[in-house]
C-alpha cells in the first residue's frame, strides 16, 4: 500500500505526515482564542485541532472533543482504527481543504500539555547493555546481571503523579546522600543528577483484575508510543536502594513527550528482537508470534550536544513481553497507564543512555564541544531526548522531543 498524500504539501516530507498522526493535547497561545485544553495531531509543523476538525467535516467526534486522550485512550481498539482512518480522510481528501486549513496552527502558537492523565508509572531495566555497565558501576565484585535477569523483565512501579509534560523544569531533589567513604549519611540537594533515554509506552483500553494479558493482547490494550527520561539521583538511589529497589532516587520528576505515536505509525519499524541465550517461560515467549522490537533511533543531547545515540533496537525485552509480564500476577491495567522500557543503552560507548554509563560513573567525564566537562548534571543543563522510526515508502515517523532543564 502506497502512503497517501496529503493536500497539506509540507508535511508530506515531513516525519510528521500522514503516516504518523501522533495525538497531543494544547492550548493556544496567540491570538484572541479562548485557552481551553484541546486534543490536537501533528501534521507537519502544524496541530490541527482535532475536536473542531471533527465538527467542520461534519463527523462530530466525542473522542477527539476532549481536553485530553483518556476517553479515546479507553474507547479501544476498534476506535482507534476508526479514528486514525478518519484523520486520515481528511488530511488527503482535497474536499476538506478549505474547512481544516483555519484549524491547523502553526506549533509556535500553541502550549503542549501532559496528554493523558496518567494512571499506574511502571519502569523497567530492559537493556542487556545498560544492566550490564549499572552491575560492573554499583556492584564490582559480583556478576553484572542478577540471576533473574534473562528470566524475567526486571521493574519497579514509580510515581505517576511526578511524570511530567516535556519543557518542565526538573528541580534538583534534596535526599539523603551516602556516599562509601562517607561515614554517616548527610541530607541535601544531590550531587549526582542522572538521566535515562527511555520509550515509554501508553496503556488504552484497561483489562481485568485477574486476568493476565498475553503477548498477542499487546496491541488491543497499548495505545502508543513517547519518549522518557526517567531523571535519576544517583546518590539517593545508591544509598536507599538495597533491598527494596528505587524510590526517591528516581520519584521527583519523569518527563515524557507531549506526542503519542499511534501503535499503528510503527508497523514499518517492528523487528525481531536480539536472540535470547536463554528459553523463555510460555508467558513471554514470542518466537512464534508478531515479533515487538521497534527499530528507534534515539539522540540525547546535553545543552545542544549530542552525546549518545542510543538504538532501541538493542533491548532484549520487548514492550509485549514486558505486558505480559507485569499482568502475569492479574494486576489489571488501567487506562493512562504508563510503562517504560528501561534505559536505552547500545553496546558502543557513545550509545550508552545514561551520564552513570557514558562517564563511568564520574570517572571519565564528558568533554562538551564548549570547553566545559560534566561527570552529572549541573543547574541550568538542558537534556534533550529525541528518535525517529523508519516509517512506510522511505518516510521517517517523528517521536518530536523530550527535554528538561535543571533549576535549583
Ligand atoms: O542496577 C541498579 O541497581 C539500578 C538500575 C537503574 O537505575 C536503572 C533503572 O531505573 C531501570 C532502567 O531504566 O533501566
Ligand atoms: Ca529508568
Ligand atoms: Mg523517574
Amino acid at each position: 500500500m502506497t502512503t497517501p498524500r496529503s493536500w497539506l504539501a509540507p508535511a508530506n516530507d515531513s516525519p510528521f505526515g500522514v503516516h504518523n498522526l501522533p495525538y497531543g493535547v494544547f492550548t493556544v497561545t496567540a491570538g484572541d482564542r479562548p485557552g481551553r485544553r484541546r486534543i490536537g495531531v501533528r501534521v507537519g509543523d502544524l496541530v490541527l485541532d482535532a475536536g473542531a476538525a471533527a465538527r467542520a467535516v461534519g463527523e462530530p467526534s466525542a473522542l477527539l472533543d476532549a481536553d485530553s486522550l483518556n476517553p479515546l485512550l479507553a474507547a479501544g481498539r476498534p476506535a482507534w482504527t476508526e479514528v486514525r482512518a478518519a484523520l486520515t480522510r481528511w488530511l488527503t481528501e482535497e474536499s476538506h481543504r478549505d474547512a481544516l486549513t483555519p484549524l491547523l496552527l502553526p506549533l509556535d502558537e500553541v502550549e503542549l500539555h501532559l496528554p493523558f492523565e496518567v494512571a499506574d508509572y511502571v519502569d523497567f531495566y530492559a537493556s542487556e547493555h545498560h544492566a550490564t555497565n549499572l552491575g560492573r558501576i554499583l556492584r564490582p565484585g559480583s556478576e553484572p546481571l542478577t540471576p533473574n535477569w534473562k528470566h524475567l523483565p526486571i521493574g519497579y512501579h514509580g510515581r505517576s503523579g511526578t511524570v511530567v509534560v516535556s519543557g518542565t523544569p526538573v528541580v534538583r531533589p534534596h535526599g539523603q546522600r551516602k556516599a562509601p567513604a562517607d561515614a554517616a549519611p548527610s541530607y541535601g540537594p544531590t550531587r549526582r543528577l542522572d538521566i535515562e533515554a527511555e520509550v515509554g509506552f501508553v496503556v488504552g483500553a484497561p483489562s481485568a483484575l485477574g486476568t493476565p494479558v498475553t503477548l498477542d493482547g499487546f496491541r488491543e490494550h497499548v495505545f502508543g508510543v513517547c519518549l522518557v527520561n526517567d531523571w535519576s539521583a544517583r546518590d539517593i538511589q545508591g544509598w536507599e536502594y538495597v533491598p527494596l529497589g528505587p524510590f526517591l532516587g528516581k520519584s521527583f520528576a519523569t518527563s515524557v513527550s507531549p506526542w503519542i505515536v499511534p501503535l499503528d505509525a510503527l508497523e514499518h519499524a517492528r523487528i525481531t528482537p536480539p536472540a535470547r541465550d536463554v528459553e523463555p517461560l510460555p508467558y513471554l515467549d514470542d518466537r512464534a508470534g508478531e515479533p515487538w522490537g521497534l527499530d528507534l533511533a534515539m539522540e540525547i543531547r546535553l545543552n545542544g550536544h549530542t552525546v549518545s545515540r542510543p538504538p532501541f533496537a538493542s533491548m532484549y525485552w520487548t514492550a509485549a513481553q514486558q505486558l505480559a509480564h507485569m499482568t502475569a500476577n492479574g494486576a489489571s491495567l488501567r487506562t493512562g497507564d504508563l510503562f517504560a522500557s528501561g534505559t536505552v543503552s547500545g553496546p558502543e560507548p557513545d550509545t550508552r543512555g545514561a551520564l552513570i554509563e557514558l562517564t563511568w560513573n564520574g570517572e571519565n567525564p564528558l568533554k562538551l564541544p564548549d570547553g566545559s566537562t560534566r561527570a552529572f548534571l549541573e543547574n541550568d543543563d538542558e537534556v534533550t531526548i529525541t528518535a525517529t522510526a523508519p516509517g512506510p515508502d522511505g518516510a521517517v515517523v517523528g517521536f518530536g522531543e523530550v527535554t528538561g532543564r535543571i533549576v535549583p
